[in-house]
């Protein structure tokens, strides 16, 4: 078991960490510069410090070789280089293995709920009917400090199903369900974001091992007990690229589970398939998580920016208007349909991703026509063979859960070994790389920036997922809208959709995003628009998207603008 003093575990010297007047009680080498509150401090504790600590110190160097991995891939890419499967692990593709069975407490997935570790929202999420609840502290999360130890405070709490929540403007009380409540599962962040308000060993440690390390810590045990029957804790691990990285989390699960003392395997984990590069190393992902694994998700909306980050040195490979990107493109439904083919064939589940609509209130009919458009890409998933699906908004839970029962049968709960998919093992390389098609237009352009702006504002002020124009924008779909106005100002394309035949340039965007700002102070009101974040958000959003050299991604440098250290005021990294 963790925790001082067993398993022949010795605390080091620990020290007080100033943050702000009173401080955290932290091991050697540790300095926390978020803001001091007697909650976090319950999180913050010494032996969970210690915990983070070892995690950090163990696979600082494997996770840093990790990202260099990447801007070597990325030098290739840019050279002219396409991604495809590797050589060297054909023997892995091609031989017959099987990942460790499907822990029975998750066999059952078909709708799984995702959102920020938000506390009145964890409380919904759970007691949504979803079987299913995915918390969030990536894509949908701004990751200041504040939103991240909350965070941990509001997961332990519903772990241990002491969580509630009191909205004093409806004077309305939240509650866990009695029973049939979600299981749980957590993502932690990508790879590649630091935690500015942790140092260890005087740098920031790694974000996701801050957030897996302070939560399993916390929850293994219970979460053991009351949600896993046995297994977990569960996680989504999203964005990573190569078999490699996915080898690193293998390892830190594997560690976990010796510190804590419990059995090998116990710990489960779906990988997001969302970069390019992922998809040709899914077979090797699930092999090295294979006694830790749970399946693979098509991540669609990252998966989509990543396609236009690999190919940014490929003029020929440019995307058209966002909204024509979806799941029917050539190489979107290869990647899908291989998805399910790989995973099934491995023994797990093959998960779908998040159709953009919401349930839109105050429009009746609109509302409908969402709702149709969900209800279709949930068809497309469940025929094709994924065993659940995602869904943004509890509204949306009952039309995903028909189209998946109806079509799936309620006496199964996947479809693992029914949907075997081997006609997919027909796909290809280019299948899986075919240029995307439609067209662009100025509104696109418009869309993208308007959307992008608005996102940003509302990130840099704390909220990671936000409605817009009734759809969910998150960092991945405002990924999207970043690295695609890039792409069409760097290579000047031609806007080909609306007759207009005008090429994208910087002055043009300049008058884009001016008019666009225009609209969006209007839309928002004056007031809201001046309180907010929008010309800051204006600010990086523009830089971003004119640069010469692409950013890698879009909330690390905004993440400069969110670090506030205590007690000396903000600072960047
Ligand atoms: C690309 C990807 O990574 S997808 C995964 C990451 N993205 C997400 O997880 C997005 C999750 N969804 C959301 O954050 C929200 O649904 C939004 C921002 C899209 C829309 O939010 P809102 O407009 O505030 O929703 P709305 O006002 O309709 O909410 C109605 C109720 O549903 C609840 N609700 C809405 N979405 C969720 C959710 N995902 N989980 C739990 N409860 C939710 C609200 O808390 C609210 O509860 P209340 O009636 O008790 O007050
Ligand atoms: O994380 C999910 C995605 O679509 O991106
Ligand atoms: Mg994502």
């Amino acid at each position: 078991m963790m925790g001082v003093g067993t398993n022949g575990y010795t605390a080091p010297a620990t020290r007080k960490s100033s943050g702000g007047g009173a401080g955290y009680d932290v091991p050697e080498g540790v300095e926390i510069r978020g803001r001091f509150d007697e909650e976090f401090a319950k999180i913050l504790t010494k032996e969970a410090l210690e915990f983070v600590v070892e995690l950090q110190r163990e696979f600082r160097n494997r996770i840093k070789y990790a990202l260099e991995c990447r801007k070597e891939a990325k030098r290739r890419y840019n050279e002219g280089v396409v991604p495809g499967f590797d050589p060297a692990t054909k023997f892995i593709r091609e031989t017959n293995w099987v990942c460790a069975p499907v822990p029975p407490a998750v066999a059952d997935r078909r709708v799984e709920i995702t959102g920020p570790v938000e506390r009145k929202m964890i409380i919904n999420a759970l007691n949504s009917g979803a079987k299913v609840f995915m918390a969030d502290f990536e894509d949908a999360l701004s990751p200041t400090w504040e939103n991240l130890m909350r965070g941990q405070v509001n997961l332990k709490d519903a772990v241990d199903g002491s969580i509630t929540f009191h909205d004093k403007a409806r004077n309305r009380v939240y509650k866990l369900n009695d029973k049939n409540t979600a299981k749980l599962f957590v993502r932690p962040r990508g790879w590649h974001l630091p935690e500015a308000h942790i140092l260890i060993d005087g740098e920031p440690a790694t974000g996701c091992l801050v957030d897996f390390g302070l939560y399993f810590f916390h929850n293994y045990a219970a979460f053991r007990q009351t949600q896993g029957a046995g297994f977990g804790p569960f996680f989504y691990l999203p964005k990573m690229e190569n078999s490699r990285e996915a080898k690193i989390w293998n390892c830190v699960f594997e560690r976990a589970e010796k510190k804590a003392g419990i059995e090998r395997g116990s710990i489960r984990a779906t990988v997001l398939i969302e970069t390019l590069p992922a998809v040709f190393q899914m077979d090797e992902i699930l092999h090295e998580l294979r006694d830790h694994s749970v399946g693979l998700n098509c991540g669609r909306w990252d998966y989509i920016f990543s396609y236009v980050k690999t190919f940014q040195g490929h003029p020929d490979r440019l995307l058209p208007d966002r909204f024509l990107v979806g799941m029917t493109q050539h190489f979107m439904r290869s990647y899908s349909d291989l998805l399910i083919r790989t995973c099934h064939r491995r023994c797990v589940h093959a998960m779908g991703g998040m159709a953009a609509q919401i349930p839109i209130r105050d429009d009746p009919a609109a509302n409908e026509a969402a709702l149709d458009l969900v209800r279709k890409d949930k068809l497309r998933e469940v025929k094709a063979g994924h065993d659940g699906t995602w869904a943004a908004h509890p509204g949306l839970i009952p039309a995903c859960m028909e189209v998946f029962t109806n079509n799936m049968g309620s006496n199964t709960p996947n479809q693992i070994q029914s949907m075997r998919r081997e006609d997919a093992s027909s796909i290809t390389e280019e299948d899986l790389l075919e240029r995307p098609r439609g067209v662009r237009t100025l509104e696109g352009l418009r869309l993208n920036t308007r959307v992008g702006i608005q996102y940003l504002a509302a990130w840099l002020t704390g909220t990671g997922s936000v409605p817009l124009y009734n759809l969910m924008e998150d960092a991945a779909t405002a990924e999207i809208s970043r690295v695609q106005n890039w792409q069409w100002i760097k290579y000047g394309v031609e806007l080909d959709g609306d007759g207009l035949g005008v090429r994208v340039g910087k002055e043009l965007f300049g008058r884009v995003v001016e008019e666009e700002m225009q609209r969006i102070e209007r839309e928002v009101g004056k007031e809201k628009f001046k309180k907010g974040m929008y010309k800051e958000a204006c600010k990086l959003f523009t830089r971003q998207c004119t640069a010469q050299t692409l950013d890698d991604f879009l909330t690390l440098d905004a993440y400069n603008h969110i670090v506030m250290h205590h007690p000396r005021g903000s600072s960047r990294l």
